[in-house]
């Protein structure tokens, strides 16, 4: 992948690169160029007006020369010498023409016509002649014209020849700091740049330092990226590591999202199940894939919703842990029991575990139930009938509840002659015999020794409970085969307290029928009698 990026990025890189090591010879040579132009240019114009200025000066040193004898000739008025002086003078090929005036006439004229009349440049050149004998006094006037032609011709070829000089030099100069540039500079820094574009990172390769740079700025920026490259390949391998600890840790926790017995879930403020593991799903009917089925966690929990908007608005507002059991009623398995745990989670979210309690909750309640048992009967015991006597005076509306209070009668008897496991037994028959007595919505139990209570519910009238009080009476009085031969023959007085009131108490019923119960033994035993 990295190399692909590499190979599509080479060409305008080398492009780049290549267009670095042109463009510094271009710019090199463009400005040198543009300076020896100028340089060439200059001098060339200073070289000429030089050049004039020491022809001109020439002249003047000729004419020095020729000063005297010009003097003599126009002192003597001697047109011979003056000629010869303006011979001579005309050797040289700097003077076009000389004029010797002698007083105001001309003594001699020769030359040439100039191709150029003298100017400002090269203008006439004119010396006063002085009296041979009195040096004070003017006999006359040497004039020399310039050969203008001649001279500018001079001063050209030799600033021409100044101006190439200088070219050839520009050109050698220009030519080694182009190459110093390219060789000293550009090629170690392109060649730096391509090993850096091929550098893999990650390969442990590093940039070689280019030969003869190793202590200068080249070779401290070869030093620099190398060292940059190393810090970057310690950071891509501590990077490497941490995703590779990231991903084992998350793979993890995904094995315990998914194979966790128990359920994990987020949700949001308005109910909203965001996830949830396959625990959750197989327990509450989510589709496992989270995409269709229900996802309100409210709508799952029905009629409890509003303790899970409690339980919510709690945590949410807590930023604590809290939990609640929930209830739900399922068709065919019964009660579901769950226990929630809300953990708040930014950005008003919940992270939730919940935990199947079912068995725990069967167990309490189970445990509970046996709390309020006779274990030698299975009927309610003291306790149960207390509480469930509190319920049925509760729900009285309109009806009646009879309470009657039964003591055996001779029963320490069978004990005494059968023995204690025979006596047992009875007491776990009269149970039964009691149950089929009564409806099933009555209760039966034994609060303790020979003694039960049979509370009668939802009576229409009183007769009813007489009806059953007597046919307790006469089952009771019935002997009770134990089996081996060995029957047990005992009998029931009985004590009932009646009443349509739901403001009685338990208590004060089981006074009442207490009484009542002792007045029948005292009458004889075997009877029922009606509290007062
Ligand atoms: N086998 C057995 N005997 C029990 C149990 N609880 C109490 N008893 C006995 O039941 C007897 C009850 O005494 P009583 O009520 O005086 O005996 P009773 O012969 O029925 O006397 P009356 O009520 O006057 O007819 C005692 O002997 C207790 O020891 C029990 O759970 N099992």
């Amino acid at each position: 992948m990295i190399t692909e990026d590499r190979q599509a990025d080479a060409g305008p890189i080398r492009k780049v690169s290549s267009s670095v090591v042109r463009r510094t010879t271009l710019l090199i040579l463009f400005f040198a160029g543009l300076v020896g132009i100028m340089v060439a240019m200059g001098s060339t114009v200073l070289v000429a007006r030089e050049e004039r200025q020491r022809l001109q000066q020439n002249l003047v040193e000729l004419m020095q020369t020729v000063e005297r004898t010009a003097s003599i000739a126009a002192f003597a008025r001697d047109e011979q010498l003056a000629s010869e002086v303006a011979q001579g003078l005309l050797r040289n090929r700097a003077v076009a023409r000389v004029v010797i005036r002698e007083g105001g006439r001309t003594l001699v004229e020769h030359g040439h016509d100039a191709e150029q009349r003298p100017n400002r440049v090269l203008p006439v050149l004119t010396r006063p002649l002085m009296s041979p004998f009195s040096p004070k006094e003017q006999v006359g006037e040497l004039e020399v014209w310039p050969a203008i032609a001649k001279i500018e011709q001079d001063a050209g070829a030799y600033s021409r020849f100044i101006a190439i000089i200088l070219a050839l030099q520009l050109v050698s100069v220009v030519a080694s700091v182009a190459w110093v540039v390219l060789n000293v500079v550009t090629r170690p820094v392109k060649k730096l740049s391509d090993e850096l574009h091929h550098l893999r990172i990650g390969s442990g390769e590093l940039i070689p330092l280019p030969a003869g740079h190793g202590h200068d700025e080249i070779g401290r920026l070869t030093g620099d990226i190398n060292a940059l490259i190393a810090r970057m390949e310690g950071m891509l391998g501590a990077e490497r590591e941490l995703r590779a600890e990231r991903e084992e840790s998350e793979r993890k926790f995904r094995l315990i999202f998914e194979s966790a017995e128990t359920g994990i879930f987020t949700l949001d403020s308005s109910g909203q199940l965001h996830d949830w593991n396959p625990w959750m799903a197989r327990r509450l009917g989510l589709a496992p894939d989270g995409r269709s089925g229900p996802r309100s966690l409210r709508d799952i929990l029905g009629d409890q919703a509003s303790r899970l908007d409690a339980l919510m608005v709690r945590v949410l507002a807590d930023q604590r842990p809290a939990g609640a059991d929930f209830a739900l009623t399922r068709r065919g398995t019964g009660t579901l029991w769950l226990q929630l745990v809300l953990n708040p989670l930014p950005g008003n979210l919940m992270q939730g575990i919940v935990n199947d309690v079912t068995e725990q909750k069967q167990a309490e309640a189970h445990a509970i139930a046996m709390a309020e048992r006779d274990a030698l009967t299975g009927l309610l015991n003291r306790r149960g009938i207390e509480h469930r006597l509190g319920d049925a005076l509760r729900a009285l509306d309109g009806q009646s509840l009879a309470l009657m209070l039964l003591d055996l009668d001779g029963f320490k008897q069978v004990n005494d002659t059968l023995g204690h496991e025979a006596g047992d037994r009875v007491l776990a028959t009269v149970a039964r015999q009691l149950e089929s007595v009564v409806r099933r919505t009555d209760l039966v139990a034994r609060p303790g020794g020979d003694e039960f209570v049979v509370v009668l519910q939802s009576l229409e009238t009183v007769d009813t409970a007489r009806f059953i009080a007597a046919k307790i009476v006469s089952t009771l009085s019935r002997p009770i085969d134990l089996g081996d031969g060995q029957r047990a023959q005992i009998g029931a007085s009985i004590g009932i307290a009646y009443t349509e009131s739901r403001q009685d108490s338990g208590d004060a019923l089981m006074r009442r029928a207490d009484e009542a119960m002792y007045e029948a033994k005292r009458a004889g035993k075997s009877q029922y009698r009606f509290a007062s």
